[in-house]
């Protein structure tokens, strides 16, 4: 039976993005509705970042370890992986019942299920017509369909941070962030890891000095990369699964006992029919201008990692929330303008990264200062047992402002915030060396990473 109901505001999707943009809208006086067709509270709390983290510490832990064996550690710690498993859940399962509370108490309408537009202001949804002034598509993104034979044998980044027990082994399609800092964990752990990645190379965006340090490092500790590889098909066998791939034209093939695709994650678009609401969107996601508008349709929003802006981390989610909910409330009043943004790889050790990478600012600047060092020989390494630091810092050499800083250290996704800061404040090399840091960090190497040649 169908029902008509009226909203000023219609966000789809519950993750930080849409939560954002729904409660800034309640609290500004809109009558507000959010639909999820699955959990509420989005990938970061439930399928990504936050319990990625919780896991991940372990594995950490165990690294730390290992490095120490010979220094003063005679046990490895054992890691108990249901005990960590309940940790986890004790984190993940309280989340949708807190989202929908606070909802509830906002005052927002709730629906669970995906919603299928069927003109410029109407979508059908649990058996109802519903109508709204403006809608917020904050959808999010999801894994990349490899469409290979077998398929179906394939597990996503879901099912590891599900993980009953901890596999033998385990083969990785793709080696981005998701695979990346999976497969680290994985080996890290005693599994034997087979990273399979079609392009030249592994984690594309980020400096190629310093993901070649990080690779050879991941090799020492047992996995094995295979690049410009094109999979084929993945074949179940008694206990392992088989992927079949072309390397070089010779047909080639892997067994594990898992097989993960991290090919990748592409909008969530799909379930919407987007088409009725007069919404374009290619593979970046959704269309829109500078105010998060859909190019097409200005009564439509996207933001996050389902908008043709996105940068897919949480923090520029959230802000694109921010952005799209002030245009609702006010016409065209936020431009979504990106900000510096860090970003960490969590394997062992951490590759982080924000400003301009080499490439683009050798386009950019006339002239740059790189400086650029194995600083595995420095204390902190050192004193960790540590074979792996290293770093990149650029500077535009007519300003001297730091303008990109890449890291490659257990400390990276802590310290690359303070160049963040530096980049975003314009700051030159000499203003950030008059800063005290406390000692010994690896805050205060960042310093020395800036040294002249005398
Ligand atoms: C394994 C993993 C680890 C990550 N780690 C990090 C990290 O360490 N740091 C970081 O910054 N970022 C990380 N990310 C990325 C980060 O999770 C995303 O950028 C962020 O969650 C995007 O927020 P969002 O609100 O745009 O989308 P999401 O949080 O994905 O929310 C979208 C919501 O929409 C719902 N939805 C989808 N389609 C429909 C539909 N048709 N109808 C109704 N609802 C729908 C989904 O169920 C979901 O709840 C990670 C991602 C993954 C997968
Ligand atoms: N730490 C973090 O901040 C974090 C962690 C996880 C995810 N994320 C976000 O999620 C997004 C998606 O991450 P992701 O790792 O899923 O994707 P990605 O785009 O980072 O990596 C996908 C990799 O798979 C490879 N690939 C694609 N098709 C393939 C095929 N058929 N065979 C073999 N390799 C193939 C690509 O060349 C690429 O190297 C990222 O852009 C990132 O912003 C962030």
């Amino acid at each position: 039976m169908k029902e008509n109901k009226h909203y000023d505001v219609f966000v789809i999707g519950s993750g930080i993005a849409g939560q954002t943009a729904a409660k800034l809208c309640v609290k500004e006086g809109k009558t507000v509705a959010i639909a999820d067709n699955r959990a509420f509270g989005g990938t970061c709390a439930l399928r990504g970042c936050d319990p990625k983290k919780i896991l991940l510490q372990f594995s950490e832990l165990l690294h730390a370890s290992q490095l120490l064996k010979d220094k003063g550690v005679s046990k490895l710690p054992k890691i108990k992986w249901k005990t960590v498993q309940k940790f986890k859940s004790s984190f993940t399962d309280s989340i949708p019942p807190s989202t929908e509370e606070d909802l509830v108490e906002l005052g927002i309408d709730m629906y669970h299920q995906s919603p299928v537009f069927q003109s410029e202001n109407e979508i059908l949804i649990e058996g109802k017509l519903i109508s709204a002034d403006k809608f917020v598509i904050a959808t999010g993104m999801i894994p990349l369909d490899l469409k290979i034979k077998g398929q179906d044998y394939l597990k996503v980044s879901d099912d590891i941070l599900n993980l009953k027990h901890l596999p033998k082994s385990a083969t990785f399609i793709g080696s981005g962030y998701v695979g990346m800092e999976f497969a680290s964990m994985l080996a890290t752990m005693g599994c034997k890891v087979t990273v399979i990645e079609k392009g030249p190379a592994s984690l594309t965006p980020f400096d190629p000095f310093l993901v070649g340090i990080l690779v050879d490092y991941l090799q020492t500790i047992g996995i094995t990369f295979i690049y410009n590889a094109e999979v084929d098909s993945v074949e179940k066998l008694k206990k392992n699964f088989k992927v079949k791939y072309l390397l070089d034209g010779k047909k080639k093939s892997v067994k594990s006992r898992k097989v993960f695709n991290t090919a990748g994650r592409v909008p969530s678009v799909e379930m919407l029919d987007l088409e009725k609401v007069n919404v374009k969107f290619d593979e970046r996601g959704i269309i829109v201008n500078d105010y998060l508008q859909s190019i097409s349709n200005p009564n439509v929003f996207a933001c996050g990692d389902v908008s043709s802006k996105a940068l897919p981390l949480t923090p520029v989610s959230g802000l694109q929330g921010y952005v799209a909910s002030n245009n609702i409330i006010k016409d065209q009043s936020k431009t979504f303008e990106i900000p510096p943004m860090p970003s960490t790889v969590f394997t062992n050790p951490k590759l982080s990264s924000v400003g301009y990478t080499e490439e683009e600012a050798l386009k950019r600047f006339k002239n740059i200062k790189i400086y650029k060092g194995d600083a595995s020989s420095w204390y902190n390494a050192k004193k960790e047992n540590n074979p792996v630091y290293a770093y990149k810092v650029l500077v535009n050499e007519r300003t001297n402002e730091i303008i990109g800083a890449h890291l490659l250290s257990t400390e990276a996704h802590e310290t690359i915030n303070l160049f963040s800061m530096a980049i975003s404040q314009n700051m030159t090399v000499s203003e950030f060396k008059k800063q005290m840091f406390t000692y010994p960090t690896y805050t205060n190497d960042l310093k020395s990473m800036m040294k002249d040649e005398d």
